[in-house]
């Protein structure tokens, strides 16, 4: 194959809606998803709130101009398709945001946002026939749940049924597409495209956490989606799964509903990406530099590296099986994987407990002319005495806690000198895992 390869341009993906001073809903909400996912986020902002989880306790709605100033100056110089609207506040602001939706031909998600779970009403009462008979008939497709399908459609939505009856019943107003969701009901979300004759179901699971943030989520998403190119069934597929990873991943922050964390699992997910390739490439390291092998303990070596929140061994990447010499190399015996470490592992948690930037570390062979170019090295070293460890916790946690107290700080060697069928033992630390095999390469040379 000739040529470069394609390069993918980032949408970029509006957010017309509110702001939620606690930083759960609203456009904190959209922005937060649409970096998730991938979209550029932009935002103008129709109302600022003074929220929190225990509910709305003010809200300053902005003037039409300064909601139209903000899609203007956003429309005038990006490229620019979809957008989704959250709180409207009222009847003006809503007959302003028709106006620009036709003025840039934006394709519109229509969550219409009435109040907050926790208390507090977003949209004016007369703002509802505004909404339904100017901007709906605008709109690709509308988020609504269940209790404001059912104030959009003027009936109780209480079922399946009642939904399907309501989905119709908002399409005849002139949105292109409809999507209950289905918590009030069950997790079951139902599509609904008009001039059809089916509903598409899309299941869901109940799951536990805040929930704060969940419609704002679900239809920035959907926008997110729609915008990268999926068609509604996938984009409400998708956009399913994602609110439901926000809402376990939600933080309880506050004394009333906890806000949706749509940001959680790409951060940690990206940081065992960078913890697993750092890994990698330091175990190329070692293989590649064959003068490693003469420090490798009889045991085996290993090379962990942790993410930056880690709590448990699961979020340590280590080499399973650990490194041998074999063929006069340092060979990994299986792939690197989190929690294929215990012994560096403890290394580590003992390390980024005192100093959290130092996340890697490595075992190599204890010998006095080790011990020896570790000082030539001018390397900071600590030891702890393996006769002394208490039986009843980790002896590596122990020893190396013990190594930094005494040290007064992370050194970047601690050695034991082992005790009675337990080898002694050498561990380099640092930022990251390149950096400690590095670290032992040139160990390596120096004692050849
Ligand atoms: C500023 C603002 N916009 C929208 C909402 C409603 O958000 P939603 O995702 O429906 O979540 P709950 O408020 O129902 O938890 C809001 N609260 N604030
Ligand atoms: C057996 C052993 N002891 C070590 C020490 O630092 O004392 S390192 C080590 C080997 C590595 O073990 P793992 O794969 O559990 O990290």
């Amino acid at each position: 194959m000739t040529g470069k390869p394609p390069v993918l341009k980032t949408p970029i993906v509006m957010t017309i809606a509110g702001s939620d001073s606690g930083g759960g809903a609203g456009i904190a909400a959209d922005l937060k998803t649409f970096a998730a996912l991938g979209v550029h986020g932009t935002c103008a902002i129709t109302s600022v709130t003074a929220q929190n989880t225990t509910g709305v306790l003010k809200a300053f709605d902005l003037a039409p101009e300064a909601v139209a100033s903000q899609i203007e100056a956003i429309c005038t110089d990006m490229d620019i398709k979809w957008a989704k609207t959250g709180m409207l506040a009222s009847s003006e602001i809503v007959k302003e945001v028709a106006k620009q939706v036709k003025k840039y031909r934006l394709s519109l998600v229509l969550d219409p946002v009435m109040a907050a779970e926790a208390g507090g009403d977003l949209l004016r009462k007369e703002a509802l026939s505004v909404l339904t008979e100017e901007l709906l008939p605008l709109c690709k497709v509308t988020t609504p749940n269940a209790s404001e399908a059912g104030t959009l459609a003027g009936i109780p939505v209480k079922s399946h049924e009642d939904a399907k009856l309501a989905a119709r019943k908002i399409a005849d107003l002139g949105v292109e597409a409809v999507i209950i969701t289905g918590g009030h009901i069950d997790a079951t979300d139902l599509l609904y495209e008009s001039g059809t004759d089916s509903f598409t179901r899309v299941p869901g699971t109940f799951v536990k956490g805040g929930t704060h943030g969940s419609g704002c989520t679900y239809s920035a998403s959907i926008a997110a989606c729609l915008a990268y190119g999926d068609n509604l069934e996938t984009a409400a597929k998708k956009a399913k799964l994602f609110v439901e990873q926000a809402i376990v991943r939600s933080v309880p922050v506050g004394q009333g509903v906890g806000p949706v964390n749509p940001l959680g699992k790409t951060l940690e997910d990206k940081e065992r990406y960078l913890a697993l390739r750092e890994v990698k490439e330091a175990v190329s390291i070692l293989a590649d530099n064959p003068e490693f092998a003469e420090l490798i303990p009889e045991v085996g070596c290993n090379i962990g590296m942790a993410i930056p929140s880690a709590r448990t061994y699961e979020d340590i990447a280590a080499v399973e099986g650990r490194i041998v010499k074999y063929g006069g190399r340092g060979k990994p015996v299986g792939c690197v994987s989190f929690g294929a470490s215990r012994y560096v592992a403890s290394v580590i948690f003992a390390a980024l407990r005192e100093k959290p930037d130092i996340r890697a570390a490595i075992n190599v062979k204890y010998s006095e002319e080790i011990l020896e170019a570790c000082k030539e090295m001018e390397l900071g070293i600590s030891s702890f005495d393996r006769a002394k460890e208490p039986g009843d916790i980790s002896a590596m946690d122990w020893g190396t806690s013990e190594a930094i107290r005494e040290y007064g700080g992370v050194p970047e060697v601690i050695y034991d000198k082992g005790k009675v069928g337990k080898e002694p033992m050498v561990r380099l630390l640092g930022k990251d895992a390149s950096e400690v095999a590095k670290l032992a390469v040139e160990l390596a040379r120096r004692i050849e």
